[in-house]
């Protein structure tokens, strides 16, 4: 399959929205965020695309778009077959270039680059096969699925062999659940209700407007001022009810003792979790968060930033987390975030996907898809974040039904941008930012 097609071309945009003029997107750390990308096209000699990106804020996007830029000797005059057939090898070669891989290994820019390259590849693959991703990794088969990860540094927790297996012993029932989801979805959960930089009234009213849409879980920032976040989480409480849920982000704002004193003191207001409490290169500053929380019923989660799946190895080998953040938009791409839903999974640890950027609600349910199907089998308990952001953009935006995620049947990854956004947003010429500068 595939024989003649190789890539003749890389294209990356710096695409940026301007999210910080109404504190979309804010939170303790980044208070005046602009929601941004690094956007990859590529091309092949049979005139397919392939369309990935990585998630970024405002002027970060100018180091990510270089970075892809430096690897595209990396990628074109390759042929699909061999990518695709071999995928696993092909994702060591692109993170173990032996000068590149001197300002990783594996973290930073040059993951966020590569996590970006290995999107658009999905995404080609998956139109190549005319099925969107979810349903392309449901269908492989256990042994080719497994092959596109890269065990290196995780064999200690999990072995190409048991994952093997773990997907053999979920096959039965897989066809009704797939079934079940296509009619009822994935649970989502909202964080547009809780902006840090959103005034009380504002929060106010999008809970009532999220409640009305059916939602029973929000997430709402904490981190800069104790006494306004116990004022905002008492009305947030007031507001959603008892029953329903209530999560609080941190954005890693806070030193270990501090998150647990301040934690604490938000402890009556019943969250589920406390989503990066402090540095997320910290795995046992979490660990001693999730033990001391653990009395108060407060469970800890992080992922949004960790780097590898070395440090999600060690965060769930150390009982630090309770919820695992998955980022479709980080680690390196679908083939090192399969490893991490592995061992997630081995070590009973529920994944609730991180999707607060644009264009990571897009691609980040294809991957819980994916897992309630073929791997963990079960929802319960679990949900996907879903922000209400830059959706119009996207020519196969999320669905949300009564608060569920409903899986895309088109194609591909779903992030192809309309190119009217990608002329009206590419900085610095876009006209988007042409009149921000002039007004
Ligand atoms: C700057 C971003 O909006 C973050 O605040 C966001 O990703 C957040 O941490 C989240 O969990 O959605
Ligand atoms: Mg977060």
């Amino acid at each position: 399959m595939y024989e003649d097609i190789s890539i003749t071309q890389i294209t990356v945009k710096d695409l940026r929205f301007p999210t910080s003029l109404q504190h979309d997107g804010s939170d303790a750390m980044h208070t005046n965020p602009d929601y941004s990308c690094a956007y990859v096209l590529l091309e092949t000699n049979n005139n397919q695309k392939g369309y990935g990106l990585t998630f970024t804020l405002g002027k970060g996007t100018e180091v990510v778009t270089c970075c892809i830029k430096a690897m595209e000797g990396l990628i074109v005059g390759r042929k699909v077959k061999d990518i695709f057939e071999h995928f696993g090898n092909f994702w060591r070669t692109l993170t173990s270039d032996s000068q590149m891989r001197w300002i990783g290994p594996e973290k930073g820019v040059i993951h966020l680059a590569t996590a970006a390259i290995i999107n658009a590849l999905w995404d080609l693959w998956a139109r190549l096969e005319g099925k969107p991703v979810w349903k392309l990794l449901v269908d492989l088969p256990p042994e080719k699925l497994v092959s596109v990860i890269d065990f290196r540094y995780i064999t200690d927790v999990i072995t190409r062999e048991e994952a093997i297996q773990m997907l053999k012993n979920r096959e039965e029932g897989k066809a009704n659940r797939e079934k079940e989801l296509l009619e009822n979805g994935y649970p989502a959960y909202t964080t547009q209700v809780g902006w840090i930089g959103y005034s009380t009234d504002k929060v106010k009213s999008l809970c009532k407007e999220y409640l009305n849409k059916g939602f029973t879980a929000f997430k709402i920032k904490v981190g800069q001022n104790l006494e306004e976040d116990r004022k905002r989480c008492a009305m947030v409480r007031e507001c959603i009810g008892d029953t329903n849920v209530l999560m609080v982000d941190a954005n890693q704002v806070w030193d270990v003792n501090e998150a647990i004193e301040w934690m604490k003191n938000l402890a009556e207001f019943k969250p589920l979790w406390i989503e990066e409490p402090t540095s997320p290169d910290d795995i046992l500053g979490h660990a001693t968060i999730a033990k001391e929380l653990k009395n108060y019923n407060i469970g800890v989660a992080t992922g949004e930033m960790c780097c590898n799946r070395v440090m999600f190895k060690q965060l769930l080998q150390a009982k630090a987390i309770e919820y695992c953040q998955i980022d479709s938009a980080r680690i390196g791409g679908i083939n090192e975030i399969l490893a991490v839903y592995l061992m997630a999974e081995k070590l009973k640890v529920k994944v609730c996907p991180h999707a607060g950027g644009i264009g990571l609600c897009e691609m980040v349910q294809h991957l819980q898809f994916w897992d309630f199907i073929s791997l963990s089998g079960s929802k319960e308990g679990k949900y996907i974040e879903y922000v209400d952001q830059q959706h119009e953009h996207f020519k196969v935006p999320v669905v949300i039904q009564s608060a569920a995620y409903i899986p895309p049947l088109e194609p591909g990854y779903s992030v192809e941008i309309f190119p009217d956004t990608m002329r009206k947003h590419e900085f610095p010429n876009g006209e988007i930012w042409k009149n921000i500068r002039t007004s």
